[in-house]
């Protein structure tokens, strides 16, 4: 949702290029808080330690202020010597245990503020993990991890330290204003006159900086995206030649957030100073009434000097209400950003009843099922699979074949429920895999994707990532399984080889090999392959059959493959067909040419 931004307002308004990251719906300041307290409440009983402390800093201030007026009033002008030790001791002291409870008090909040900061950005990306990966996918993934960064952090500067700079500052403000009453009510009424304008410009300011900030935060999203699209997407880049046009794009956002970055700079800047001529101006009244007041015997030139002390020590905590001005600004944007994000809710959900598999033979039984996407309204898509009914027994293997957009992935992403069929049923050993619990459904299957993803860590643990407890022999037992264990012990560091993110340091055949070898490791009765070869050479596959048919032996297995040198490896072959090649989606293919290896059909599946 876009908000209406008032003309002249440069970086608000809509140019031709939005950027890659969209706005997301405005809240209400009071909604953000109300949604984002619940992070604050295991701390909450921190935040009025820490205002208490501060507050006795606050307080330690205004005694040594105190002493100070007693120091000019009762030493300097009646030139009384005698007495200068007993002040000087007593503010010294005063300024001490000022400072301690300042420490005290500034740690605390810190310290409830990071808490808070790890809470909320744990919590979020737990739920991230709660949503099917296609979600994650279709968003920027730059966009996601700087709203689980920054964003998270400009929250944290409002709701937990904001809240209590905030309250301290409010306290100190009665503090030193009570104080100066006390010392003399005229010249803080002659004070306090400006009082209306701070805060006209408070709220005149405060709504211009949020929507200012709206942009900044949705640009700097924008860029992020980018550069890590960029990065990602170096070998294309570098192979095609566009490295000037990557640069380019990044620029063109990063000149967008630049505008918007100066827009909110521009009122944000001129907020503090517009407030320095403010205090000029309740400085300039207050020596004007104090002068008249020490005049006619009214006030003491201590209480005077007192006074002024007092108004600088008042213009802190003013400055600090202040400053949370632009703060809220930049926090309310973030924020929506990472409500967003908690407001994505998965289409697939654990129904309140579902029980665990219990154990597992591995029957896969399929029956009219349709399946298809989401639109982006929510509503559903057109159907990529209808009426296809599916019965695999326990150790059976399953070659999936068909073109590209067939869906064959589709119907791999049933299998793990990473999507609902919005038709029929997906069974496992006849039981609905609605009534089951995800977790127990996904120690069941295991999914190999097309590409073996593989983790900043050694091989051992890449091995042992979907068991993180198995003993190292075990893990070897499955590169052996896997053939991995040669090339493994090959390696400088054997199995404690720590790999790059994306595998960077092995070859596909050997990244393919690692996920198999993690697939041994988690041993579910039910697999699915989704095109284990890819991008392996014809040699290569070769080799890789027989880990292959080692993994299978026993387990139900589904086999996505292009690959024809894998169909020798399954018991029947189902073919897809796209769409649009016959009628409104694909179903099992029942021609009698379907299969390239038809006579693989009807061939009684292996025992487990
Ligand atoms: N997350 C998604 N959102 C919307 N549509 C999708 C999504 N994933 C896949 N599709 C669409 O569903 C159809 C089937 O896709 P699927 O990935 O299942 O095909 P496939 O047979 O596995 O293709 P390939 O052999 O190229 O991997 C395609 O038209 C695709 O565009």
């Amino acid at each position: 949702m876009r908000e209406v931004t008032p003309p002249g307002d440069r970086a608000a308004r809509d140019d031709d290029d939005p950027g890659p990251v969209t706005d997301p719906p405005v809240v209400p300041l009071r909604e953000l808080m109300r949604r984002f307290w619940p992070w604050v409440r295991p701390d909450v009983r921190w935040l009025p330690v820490s205002a208490v402390l501060l507050v006795l800093g606050a307080f330690g201030e205004v005694v040594s202020v105190w002493l100070f007026k007693d120091l000019i009033d009762d030493v300097l002008v009646p030139r009384h010597f005698a007495d200068f030790w007993l002040l000087a001791a007593l503010m010294l002291g005063a300024s001490v245990a000022a400072a301690l409870f300042t420490y005290g008090g500034t740690y605390t909040s810190t310290r409830t503020a990071e808490r808070y900061m790890l809470r909320l950005r744990t919590d979020t990306l737990a739920h991230l993990h709660t949503l099917p990966p296609d979600t994650l996918e279709t968003r920027w993934r730059g966009d996601l991890v700087a709203r689980l960064t920054f964003d998270i952090a400009e929250i944290e500067q409002m709701v937990a330290t904001g809240l209590v700079e905030g309250a301290v500052a409010a306290v100190s403000l009665l503090l030193f204003t009570g104080a100066a009453f006390y010392l003399s009510w005229p010249l803080t009424v002659a004070a306090l006159l400006a009082a209306p304008l701070f805060v006209l410009s408070t709220s005149l300011f405060g709504r211009r900086i949020r929507r200012r900030e709206r942009q900044v935060q949705r640009r700097a999203g924008g860029v992020t995206a980018l550069l890590e699209e960029s990065l990602r997407n170096a070998t294309v880049t570098r192979t095609c030649g566009q490295e000037s046009r990557e640069v380019e794009r990044v620029h063109r956002e990063g000149k967008a957030l630049l505008d918007a970055e100066l827009s909110a700079a521009r009122v944000a800047d001129l907020y503090q100073p517009f407030l320095g001529v403010l205090q000029l101006l309740a400085g300039l009244t207050v020596v004007g009434v104090g002068a008249l007041e020490v005049i006619h015997g009214q006030l003491s030139l201590g209480g005077l000097l007192a006074f002024a002390a007092f108004m600088a020590q008042l213009f802190e905590p003013a400055q600090q209400l202040a400053a949370l001005v632009p703060l809220a600004g930049t926090a309310c944007a973030s924020g929506e950003r990472v409500l967003e994000l908690h407001d994505l809710t998965s289409p697939v959900r654990e129904c309140p009843t579902a029980r665990d598999t219990g154990p597992v033979q591995g029957r896969v039984t399929l029956q009219g099922v349709r399946a298809g996407y989401p639109g982006a309204t929510g509503t559903p898509g057109p159907p990529v699979l209808t009426d296809l009914d599916l019965d695999l027994l326990p150790g059976e293997t399953l070659a999936l074949v068909g073109p590209s957009g067939s869906g064959k992935s589709t119907l791999a992403k049933l299998l793990v429920r990473f999507l609902d069929p919005q038709a029929g049923t997906v069974r496992l050993d006849g039981q609905d895999l609605r009534d089951l619990t995800l977790a127990s459904l996904r120690q069941a299957v295991t999914l190999l994707p097309q590409q073996a993803p593989l983790f900043r860590a050694t091989i051992a643990d890449n091995i042992a990532y979907g068991r993180p407890d198995a003993p190292p022999a075990a893990i070897e037992r499955a590169a052996r399984n896997a053939g991995a264990h040669d090339f493994v012990t090959a390696l400088p560091d054997g199995y404690r080889t720590v790999i790059g993110a994306d595998g960077f340091q092995l070859s596909g055949g050997q990244s393919q090999r690692v996920a198999i070898a993690r697939a041994f490791l988690r041993d579910t009765p039910v697999l699915v392959l989704d095109e284990p070869t890819t991008g392996l050479d014809p040699h290569t596959v070769e080799q890789f059959v027989p880990a292959l048919r080692r993994l299978m032996t026993g387990r139900t297995t589904v086999l996505i493959t292009h690959d024809r040198a894998l169909l020798p490896l399954a018991d029947r072959v189902l073919t897809l067909r796209p769409p649009d090649t016959a009628g409104p989606a694909a179903g099992p293919d029942s021609r009698p040419d379907a299969s390239p290896v038809d006579a693989l059909r009807g061939r009684e599946p292996r025992k487990p």
